[in-house]
């Protein structure tokens, strides 16, 4: 079957013809909070392709509470309308934190009303000593590598309005689960989650993650570029954050850098990739909307879902 028969492959060119950003032109201190979160990326693209993303989300978050208002009528209740989740799915290191953090910053700002809250899916890898007592740290990201269960549960109380949910926080630094520190997420209007994982069927389930997603976005590139991206963040990590002596990679960034490297590349090869093809691509197509990247992350590439 062909993958994309419902959706529309709109190149760059013409999508960002549909949403005049002179209507919203960001002010200066705008422009530099979108450059803290990444000072490489490309205004061009917030304003081509990131700024009528966030109308289109607008529309579907104009429906999404004008259903929800029908339905308390029919029910003969008042039905608060549920925060809208929306969700980002694609591989390791193809830009998923940067795109999420783009977008809640840009919708906070188009939508002020909206509080916009993230969260990332590793919060609810399972820790690493359940990962070795069950044999799989060598499958970190893979399916069986998360707690799906927890948040399902977590999504739904989410949804339900519940206060002051807790979500485990796992750190780079460690490459673990910190035990007993939490992230909070309370009441939000809108909230995205990001991760790999978040357009998967798991084994074992009634409901799945994207059941509760209202709006879903996958960041999409060829496997070779991802690579290179995977390979130079872990450089410039071994310049920085892993020169610290508590991160996990610390020796390698002591040691030789052609090992570190290399080790690089095998994670790469044997784990990041080998997830790509086998459990995240497959997924692809269930996103309402696909960004297409090619060299130095420009998008060229638009595939909006028709149906
Ligand atoms: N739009 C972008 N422009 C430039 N660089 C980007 C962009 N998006 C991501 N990157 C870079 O690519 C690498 C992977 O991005 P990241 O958001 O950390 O990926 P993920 O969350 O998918 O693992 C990082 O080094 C990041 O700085
Ligand atoms: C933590 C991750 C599984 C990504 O998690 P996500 O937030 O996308 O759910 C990934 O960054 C990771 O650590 N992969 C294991 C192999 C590696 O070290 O790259």
């Amino acid at each position: 079957m062909e993958e994309y028969m419902n959706f529309y492959q709109i190149p760059r060119s013409e999508w960002q013809g549909f949403y005049l950003p002179k209507h919203t032109p960001l002010t200066q201190e705008e422009l530099d909070s979108i450059k803290s979160l990444n000072d490489r990326i490309s205004m061009q693209d917030v304003e081509d392709i990131y700024i009528p993303m966030c109308h289109m989300i607008h529309l579907h978050m104009k429906e999404y509470e004008s259903l929800s208002l029908s339905k308390g009528l029919f029910l003969h209740r008042y039905i608060k309308v549920p925060p809208f989740i929306i969700g980002i799915a694609g591989s390791v290191a193809v830009g998923k934190s940067t795109t999420a953090r783009l977008l809640q910053t840009l919708l906070s700002r188009l939508f002020p009303k909206q509080d916009v809250q993230l969260i990332t899916t590793d919060g609810f890898l399972y820790p690493n000593r359940v990962l070795e007592e069950r044999g799989i740290m060598d499958r970190k990201g893979f399916p069986e590598s998360y707690d799906m269960e927890r948040l399902i549960k977590f999504l739904n109380s989410v949804k339900s309005h519940e206060k002051d949910l807790k979500i485990p926080l796992y750190s780079h630094k460690s490459y673990d689960i910190v035990e007993g520190e939490y992230e909070t997420i309370s009441q939000p209007d809108i909230l995205i989650v990001e991760g790999i994982n978040v357009f998967q069927l798991p084994a074992n389930q009634q409901i799945y993650v994207s059941d509760f997603f209202d709006f879903s976005i996958y960041v999409d590139a060829d496997p070779a570029l991802i690579e290179r991206w995977y390979l130079e963040r872990f450089e410039s990590l071994l310049d920085t954050a892993f020169q610290d002596p508590s991160n996990y990679y610390y020796e390698y960034a002591m040691g030789d850098r052609k090992e570190a490297l290399d080790m690089a590349k095998s994670v790469w090869k044997n784990v990041n990739l080998k997830n790509l093809k086998e459990y995240i691509l497959p997924t692809r197509s269930r996103a309402d909307i696909i960004l297409h990247k090619t060299d130095y992350h420009k998008i060229d590439q638009i595939l909006l879902r028709k149906f």
